[in-house]
């Protein structure tokens, strides 16, 4: 298994080193931020961070660099300068095998769902896991009907509504059983019921199976709450990082202040 792999000292581990993430500027009007090399926009900076929480959330205002940050994780996004270590790898560099254990949620669920049917998707997913086609169709079809799924498995993904593709993307995901779990507004397209519910399935997340960690971002200051940890950000940088009710908290008096006029 991969994770027998991982070096013990840095398990469950993710850290930052003087991160920072520079992209080529696209127009001419595009915001020049400050130490911004020519020709270039600074989208993270300055990002120094150790996370061993279980439970990690990301949180900040549109184009804040919430995705950007966690796409990192699994070497969708390198650093322009510093260096990240995921439980021990690379992933700019070994990003084969951080995908490997790598589970990333996207927010728009079509990015993911690559087979004809939500069944063979699912099926897909669970190659690692069950050897025999007999055995994951059978795992596949109880993954679907705990997503609510059931009944589903020959309908073409174009076929689902939003909600239920949300949900399948995440069954994907967890059919992999990865050790990192890294999932962008998970719940967004979620009515209130299923979002209450997979709230509570991606926080027990971590201790299930192989999972160790879960890294979200979202703009549900509710689920926000619920992270061990949450970091907020603003413009590229982490401005304020703590328990998730005090982030929240936080988060709500820096907006709060700015429509205000008092910042
Ligand atoms: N490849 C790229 N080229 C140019 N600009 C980019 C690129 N990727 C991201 N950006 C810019 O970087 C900033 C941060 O984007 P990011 O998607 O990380 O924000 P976010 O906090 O996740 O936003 P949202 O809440 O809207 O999803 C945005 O201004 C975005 O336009």
């Amino acid at each position: 298994m991969i994770s027998d792999r991982l070096p013990a000292a840095s398990a469950g581990s993710i850290t930052f080193r003087q991160v920072g993430v520079e992209v080529p500027t696209t127009s001419p009007g595009q915001e020049q931020r400050p130490g911004s090399q020519p020709g270039t926009v600074r989208i993270l900076e300055g990002l120094d961070l150790e996370l061993t929480e279980a439970r990690v959330c990301v949180i900040g205002a549109n184009g804040s660099g919430k995705s950007t940050l966690i796409r990192l994780l699994n070497g969708l996004v390198s650093g322009s300068t510093g260096q990240v270590s995921v439980h021990g790898l690379d992933p700019a560099v070994q990003t084969a095998e951080v995908r490997a254990q790598t589970g990333f949620v996207f927010t728009n669920p079509l990015v993911q769902l690559v087979m004809p049917t939500a069944g063979e998707d699912v099926e897909l997913s669970l190659r690692r896991t069950h050897a025999r086609r007999a055995q994951r169709r059978s795992a596949a079809a109880d993954l679907l009907t705990e997503f609510g799924l059931g009944g589903l498995a020959d309908r073409s993904v174009y076929d689902l509504s939003g909600g239920q593709r949300q949900r399948l993307a995440l069954a994907t995901v967890l059919a992999t059983d990865p050790v990192l779990l890294v999932a962008d507004e998970p719940t967004t397209l979620l009515d209130l019921a299923w979002t209450l519910d997979v709230q509570q399935l991606l926080l027990s997340r971590p201790g299930i199976g192989r999972c160790r960690q879960l890294v979200y971002t979202t703009h549900d200051l509710e689920f926000a709450a619920l992270a061990d940890r949450c970091l907020v950000m603003d413009r590229g940088r982490v401005v304020h990082d703590a328990a998730g009710p005090d982030a929240v908290r936080w988060y709500r008096e820096l907006v709060h202040s700015r429509r205000t006029g008092q910042d």
